[in-house]
């Protein structure tokens, strides 16, 4: 039976007078694939930083695992299993690949043995091994944003929110960060994700939640998402689902 992982409930966050996020409630089930949509300015980056503790939400709750986790530093929330990654990748330029994942890794191991082990196998998932003696400075963006998630991974989540990992990759690079997503999933974590490239996340999510100007508009199966005219109206616009018709069409 479906279990709660994450509950987000009724979760307002405001700037002055700006209603960032508007109520907004939804839960995310263990093992699960959900993704976050809608248009620029419509609140995802802004709740996903009210779940992780960077912002204080206004009123609402965030429970992850039944426990009560609003307001609690980010740190407090990566110990006890969720984490995310940011929309401008920020990993530690001056430092080594394997250095930036190690930081990761210290967040659980006792032991600097214990933390190296964590991080080889991370670099070996998300391919970075060969490139683990590089400076972070030197990885293509593709490499960089692999890089946030080797960091996450590191910290051994049971949850992991990515904001917009695949912004700015080309096609073979986003085929790779759906794979590794897959992947992740397969191994047992969690997943909820903001991004904008609806071809790569409909395929993958069990379950899709549409923020427009603050607010939930819209949650449902990925089919639901694509023929949902208020969605269509606020984002997906004819262009992505005369195109979504047309491939149900030749499958
Ligand atoms: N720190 C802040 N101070 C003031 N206003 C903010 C702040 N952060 C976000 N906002 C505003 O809150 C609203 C929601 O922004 P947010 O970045 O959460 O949207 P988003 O859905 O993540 O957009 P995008 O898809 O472009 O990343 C916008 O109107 C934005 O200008």
């Amino acid at each position: 039976m479906a279990r709660p992982l994450l509950e987000v409930n009724g979760i307002t966050m405001k700037f002055g007078s700006l209603v960032a996020n508007d109520n907004v409630s939804f839960v995310v089930n263990e093992g699960e694939i959900v993704s976050l949509i809608g248009p620029n300015g419509a609140g995802k980056t802004t709740l996903f930083n009210c779940i992780s503790g960077f912002y204080k939400p206004f009123s609402g709750k965030v429970l992850f695992d039944g426990k009560d986790i609003t307001g609690k530093k980010p740190h407090q929330i990566a110990k006890i299993g969720l984490t995310r990654t940011f929309q401008i990748v920020k990993p530690l330029l001056d430092m080594t690949v394997f250095d930036n994942v190690l930081t990761g890794a210290f967040l659980r191991a006792k032991t600097r043995k214990e933390a190296e082990k964590i991080a080889n196998e991370v670099l070996e998932l998300t391919h970075l091994y060969d490139k683990r003696f590089m400076l972070a400075a030197n990885l293509t963006i593709a490499d960089k944003k692999r890089l946030e998630i080797a960091r996450v991974l590191a910290t051994q989540p049971r949850m992991i929110m990515l904001d917009e990992a695949m912004a700015g990759l080309n096609q073979t690079e986003i085929k790779e960060a759906v794979e590794l997503c897959l992947k992740l999933n397969q191994q047992g974590i969690t997943l909820l994700i903001v991004e904008h490239i609806m071809e790569a996340i409909m395929p993958i999510s069990n379950r899709i939640v549409v923020l427009n100007a603050g607010k939930k508009i819209a949650e449902g199966s990925p089919e639901e998402i694509a023929n949902n005219e208020e969605v269509i109206k606020a984002y997906l616009g004819e262009r992505y689902h005369a195109k979504s018709k047309e491939s149900n069409r030749r499958v």
